[in-house]
């Protein structure tokens, strides 16, 4: 990924930073809108992931929607050009002010996350003489096998109604004269690596869409929300997530009728093998049981590891491949001993000034950075 002209332009630049490599994020978008057309699925990208602005601008380019989760991600969506009728918002707590930006733009659904909300859209539409358009984000009660901090759908989570207020929840859909259903939701939690979770949301997807139909409700939109996982030991090799095997299973086992849309909000797949934190090597620290790498980046920059032990492959970009190694614990400077990137990681024998990328970092990396310390906003460059 670092060839030569890029390692000297990294030299002039001030780190840490966040390095988005665009081809591979194009290769990406176009590896997932090929698999998604074969089956006509509409894609909404998670904005959540990433809403650096030349990265969301490429990919609304590519023509996704926008799954946004705050009132700012509505707007922030809808002024780099998504079309309000491919926007959808989620999240278990819309504030008054959020619902009302995002009826005045007419966007295409609230994905609802409990009854409580619904008679609260139904009465701010109301006041605008509007009809808002919803789909119900149940809690399928789905494990999605995923780290426990990032799981969604079950039933101790926050997210979603459950299956069983579903009765309140019709009721209060026909009470409503200022909402028109479109759909169901779901979204059971990130970085899903096996695909049977997907099997197991298309059974209950299914299951649940009956539910509704049986019901005299006709539902124009299923949509299972995101989720789809990616390779974090392989960056190089195993790069564009299998999209074609992931939107296979969807086409497989979940059962539509011929009109209805299918759509997925996919937010790390597309973008999180675009990008890496660059970094210098500040410190080398030889203790007697351990040898420790100070960066000038830390948890302020990417917080993953500290908040999930999320793995991400550290490489000294300035030494390549050297014959003398050396096991290293990899920390940043911050005031925090949780501030630690990857512990006893094994590199080639480094020193002062050395560059360290710290790879597949463009999803939930540049968003989640805190100015913690007073530590100054990380750059981006791009390439
Ligand atoms: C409702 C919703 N949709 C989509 C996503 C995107 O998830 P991912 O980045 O795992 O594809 C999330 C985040 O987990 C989410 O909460
Ligand atoms: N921020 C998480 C993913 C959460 C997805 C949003 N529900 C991560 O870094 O893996």
């Amino acid at each position: 990924m670092f060839n030569q002209d890029i390692l000297n332009r990294f030299q002039n630049e001030e780190t840490p930073f966040y390095y988005y490599d665009l081809n591979v994020l194009q290769q990406t978008l176009d590896a997932c809108t090929n698999a998604a057309n074969r089956y006509n699925f509409h894609v909404h990208y998670a904005m959540k992931a990433n809403f650096n602005p030349t990265v969301i601008s490429k990919i609304r380019q590519a023509g996704l929607g926008a799954d946004c989760v705050s009132g700012n991600e509505v707007l922030k969506a809808a002024e780099v050009g998504f079309d309000p009728s491919k926007i959808v918002f989620a999240g278990v707590g819309k504030s008054d002010k959020e619902i009302n930006q995002a009826l005045d733009l007419d966007i295409f659904s609230f994905n609802v996350e409990s009854l409580q909300e619904l008679g609260v859209i139904n009465s701010l539409a109301g006041v605008k003489g509007k009809k808002a358009k919803v789909a119900i984000r149940i809690n399928p009660n789905v494990d999605a096998h995923t780290h426990h901090n990032i799981t969604t759908g079950l039933e101790e989570n926050k997210f979603g109604i459950n299956q069983w207020e579903l009765n309140d929840c019709a009721d209060a859909l026909r009470q409503s004269p200022n909402l028109e259903l479109i759909g169901i939701h779901f979204h059971i939690g990130s970085q899903i690596t096996d695909l049977n979770v997907f099997k197991s949301l298309c059974v209950k997807v299914n299951e649940l869409h009956q539910w509704f139909e049986e019901r005299g409700f006709n539902l124009k939109v299923l949509n299972v929300g995101g989720g789809f996982g990616v390779d974090y030991h392989h960056p190089d090799t195993n790069t564009i997530p299998d999209f074609e095997g992931y939107f296979k299973v969807f086409d497989q086992f979940l059962e539509r009728k011929p009109a209805q849309e299918i759509h997925f909000e996919l937010g790390r797949a597309l973008v999180a093998q675009s990008g890496s934190l660059i970094s210098r090597v500040l410190y080398v620290k030889n203790g007697i049981k351990k040898n420790f790498l100070i960066l000038d980046a830390g948890m302020t920059e990417l917080m993953r590891p500290m908040l999930y032990q999320a793995y991400h492959k550290i490489e000294n970009i300035s030494k390549g491949d050297v014959a003398e190694s050396n096991k290293y614990d990899v920390v940043g400077p911050i005031c925090e001993s949780t501030d630690c990137f990857g512990k006893e990681v094994e590199l080639p024998a480094s020193e002062r000034n050395d560059l360290i990328a710290i790879r597949t970092a463009g999803a939930y990396g540049e968003v989640m950075a805190s100015g913690y310390n007073l530590r100054e906003k990380v750059k981006s460059v791009y390439s």
